[in-house]
């Protein structure tokens, strides 16, 4: 894992996404060498390099140009990039011109979630696997309702992380505001 410390951030860029949070993310996603993964929302590049370390190729989206900039730049800092292809624009409209994935993770829906969720269950290989983030109530229960509508067997896991912050008299921990992955489990129409 990419320590948080480790990206070039920028002001009007949110990101990276927390490391522990990434780990999850990466438990879940369980890559494989062979996969097409896309990272819907791509940010600083959090997601988008741990990914790109471990499958075939990478599709990432942002409709900040700015984030797809500074997920360049993070790429190229770790060395990593020959295998992500970079897409700024809405993600329905790039969602549509990439082939059919393995992993998606979502990140950012900007109020186009449902719709984003639709278009990635059609390109979903099967076996493959969807995990969202979501720090909105709103978004949580949107993606559990949404993902449920087309016939996943849905879980949700919240983080809540605390890092210690070195102190003159000792450690404190600090908190971090609480992350939920909302993730789906096998789709019912392709169970036996
Ligand atoms: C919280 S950030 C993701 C952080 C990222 N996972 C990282 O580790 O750096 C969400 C991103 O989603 C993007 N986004 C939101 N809605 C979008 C949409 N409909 N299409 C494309 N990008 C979108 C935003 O521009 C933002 O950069």
């Amino acid at each position: 894992m990419i320590p948080d410390d480790e990206f070039i951030k920028n002001p009007s860029v949110p990101g990276p996404t927390a490391m522990e949070v990434r780990c999850l993310i990466m438990c879940l996603a369980e890559p494989g060498k062979n996969d097409v993964a896309v990272d819907v929302g791509c940010g600083t590049g959090g997601v988008t390099l741990e990914l790109a370390g471990r499958v075939r190729r990478v599709y990432a989206i942002d409709r900040n140009p700015e984030a797809i900039l500074t997920t360049e730049m993070n790429l190229q800092r770790h060395g990593l990039g020959d295998n992500v292809t970079l897409m700024e624009g809405d993600a329905p409209e790039a969602l549509c011109k990439i082939p059919d994935i393995d992993i998606a993770v979502v990140g950012g829906s900007g109020g186009e979630l449902q719709e984003i969720l639709r278009i990635i269950k059609d390109k979903l290989k099967p076996g493959g696997r969807i995990i969202v983030t979501a720090i909105l109530l709103e978004t949580k229960f949107e993606a559990m309702e949404c993902l449920r509508d087309l016939g996943f067997d849905v879980n949700i896991t919240e983080l809540n992380i605390a890092r210690g912050r070195a102190l003159d008299r000792g450690t404190m921990m600090v908190s971090r505001n609480p992350v939920a992955l909302i993730y789906t489990g096998v789709s019912h129409e392709n169970k036996d």
